[in-house]
């Protein structure tokens, strides 16, 4: 999968400043998929299990959509990039392109952390999102939508799942800066040291100010020159969404990687 961030070349790949640039591009990926998902009702049916029956499986219908896509998707080497994670470790399939190799940039880890973020998305993020009181139909249900609801998911899931899983590259390039520090606190198992030491206030800040920007301004079609009425998107609902779920789940990740990452070198 393509990627503005080079991950063939591992310094540019680990340079705090193109990740955070590579972050900020993916705040409009993110907030775009949303502003598509939310045109369509929560139409909750699609997420609880058995509602909609499925021929050989006792998925929800939005979590079959996204696991059949990554059947296809882990084919075609999505799940190769060490920028992407599955959602279903058990939708991975054989390769029908040959393998690329990228360099190792990231230490092995197993840290994924897509299961919480799916629930969170269904529990959390998508009620708040799609909560419009000005617009009561979104409260109805559209099955005529379901597809599209679903197909929606997948697009806003996979980017938030890139953004979050992103936390690697962070925490690697942290831990070579300051190697000396991670490791004292590392072995001291200390996470919340380590936390403290992955954390920059003022750039969470920036990052919720930026949003909500954001927000207003893609929610509203330039054609009209009003920002009266009904953005495309619940402001709110996409700046807690990233204060309560994607900063939080991205520092976890930093971590949980950074707790794996003395294993088999001479620090451990
Ligand atoms: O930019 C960083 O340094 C990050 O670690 C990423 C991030 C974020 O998720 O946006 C997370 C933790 C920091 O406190 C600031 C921002």
């Amino acid at each position: 999968m393509d990627s503005a961030l080079d991950l063939s070349d591992p310094s540019s790949a680990l340079d705090l400043n193109n990740i955070r640039f590579q972050l900020i591009r993916l705040e409009d990926t993110v907030l775009f998929h949303l502003i598509e998902r939310v045109q369509f009702p929560l139409n909750s049916t699609i997420y609880k299990k058995g509602a909609i029956p499925i021929p050989h499986s006792k998925l929800s219908f939005s979590d079959w959509v996204l696991r059949e896509t990554e059947v296809v998707q882990s084919k075609i080497r999505r799940y190769q990039s060490p920028d992407e994670y599955p959602f279903f470790q058990d939708a991975i399939s054989e390769l029908i392109l040959p393998p690329l190799k990228y360099p190792k940039i990231l230490w092995d880890n197993d840290v994924n952390l897509n299961d919480e973020l799916r629930r969170r998305y269904v529990q959390e993020i998508l009620p708040a999102a799609c909560a419009e009181p000005s617009r009561p139909e979104r409260a109805q249900e559209a099955q005529e939508n379901y597809g599209s609801s679903a197909t929606a998911d997948v697009a806003c899931l996979q980017s938030l799942s890139r953004r979050i899983h992103f936390g690697k590259f962070v925490a690697e390039s942290k831990f070579q800066q300051e190697t000396e520090r991670f490791v004292k606190l590392i072995k001291a198992e200390d996470r919340a040291g380590i936390d403290e030491a992955i954390t920059n206030q003022k750039v969470e800040e920036q990052v919720l100010e930026r949003l909500r920007k954001k927000a207003l301004t893609y929610g509203v079609d330039p054609a009209f020159n009003s920002m009266d009425g009904a953005g495309k998107v619940n402001v709110q609902a996409v700046v807690d969404m990233y204060k309560n779920v994607v900063i939080p789940l991205t520092k976890v990740i930093e971590v949980e990687y950074l707790m794996q990452r003395l294993k088999g070198t001479k620090w451990e």
